[in-house]
């Protein structure tokens, strides 16, 4: 199977499978999340309460943790959900939105990442720059300083924490600290929606929900996503007609259309 057949069969099985993706995020994102979430064929829920993070938890086929409007009482649901989550083989997939940008958000990705199992890891340049120990730092939740090689430093963070980690930018890099993979599909006009790079990660948590090897799950959902961007932006006029054409082309894309479209490359 080539690769574009290989992101339609990942984006036929969440449509026909519909897991379960429990988030802990935030409270910009958590309407646009749901509905990307519903529109791609997954079922979503949000709950946050340390009363039932980890019950919750326990029902989902994936969970995503995201760190962008952090709390106290959001960094301890999330250790709980987490650790519920690593006992019962349901992968994670941690966004970990603004780190490098405040010592407190910097902080409890380390955290996270060290108490937990994260199955993937995804952010944007400098968020895994800082997390990685590259240096760069971020602008409050978007992308500023970062290496030149970003593919290389994907791979090496990859290989440290020992895990799935994908960095998107105007190109993905997906690493697993072996196999390098880059995804050139995308638009410009994803930058100008907030909560985009949190719907690319509620999308690999889906995948990956379906798929076992996240290099797979994470080059997939990227790439289908990247090219919903592509379709959706030749039917907008700006970011606001973008966002909602976006939602009606995740929902329609699939197939032979979505297979011819994806541009993946192995480094
Ligand atoms: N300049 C760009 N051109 C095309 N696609 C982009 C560009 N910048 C980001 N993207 C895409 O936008 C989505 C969100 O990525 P990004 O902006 O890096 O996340 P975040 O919002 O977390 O910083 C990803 O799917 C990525 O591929
Ligand atoms: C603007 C903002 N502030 C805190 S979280 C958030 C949303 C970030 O979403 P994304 O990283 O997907 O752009
Ligand atoms: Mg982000």
């Amino acid at each position: 199977m080539n690769w574009g057949e290989q992101v339609a069969a990942r984006r036929q099985r969440v449509y026909e499978q519909r897991p379960l993706v429990h988030h802990i995020t935030n409270l910009v994102v958590t309407n646009l999340t749901a509905n990307v979430t519903l529109a791609i064929g997954a079922s979503p829920v949000m709950a946050y309460a340390r009363e039932e993070v980890a019950d919750m938890a326990r029902l989902a086929q994936a969970v995503v943790l995201n760190m962008g409007t952090l709390t106290g009482e959001v960094v301890e649901a999330m250790l709980l959900a987490g650790k519920a989550a690593n006992k019962a083989g349901i992968p994670v997939v941690f966004d970990p939105v603004g780190a490098g940008a405040t010592p407190f958000r910097t902080r409890t990705a380390q955290r996270i990442i060290k108490e937990l199992h994260i199955d993937i890891l995804r952010g944007n340049a400098s968020e895994i720059a800082s997390i990685g120990g590259f240096g760069g730092h971020t602008k409050g939740v978007d992308a500023a300083g970062a290496p030149a090689r970003v593919a290389d430093m994907v791979k090496q963070v990859a290989r440290d924490l020992n895990t799935v980690v994908a960095v998107t930018g105007a190109t993905d890099y997906i690493s697993d600290g072996e196999r390098l993979l880059a995804v050139d599909n995308g638009h410009p006009l994803l930058t100008l929606v907030t909560g985009t790079g949190c719907s690319a990660t509620s999308i690999i948590a889906a995948f990956r929900a379906v798929e076992d090897d996240g290099v797979t799950a994470s080059t997939a959902a990227l790439a289908y996503y990247g090219l919903a961007a592509e379709r959706a932006a030749a039917a907008s006029q700006g970011p606001a007609s973008f966002q909602v054409a976006l939602l009606d082309t995740l929902y329609n894309l699939a197939g032979e259309e979505l297979a011819r479209g994806v541009k993946i490359r192995a480094l």
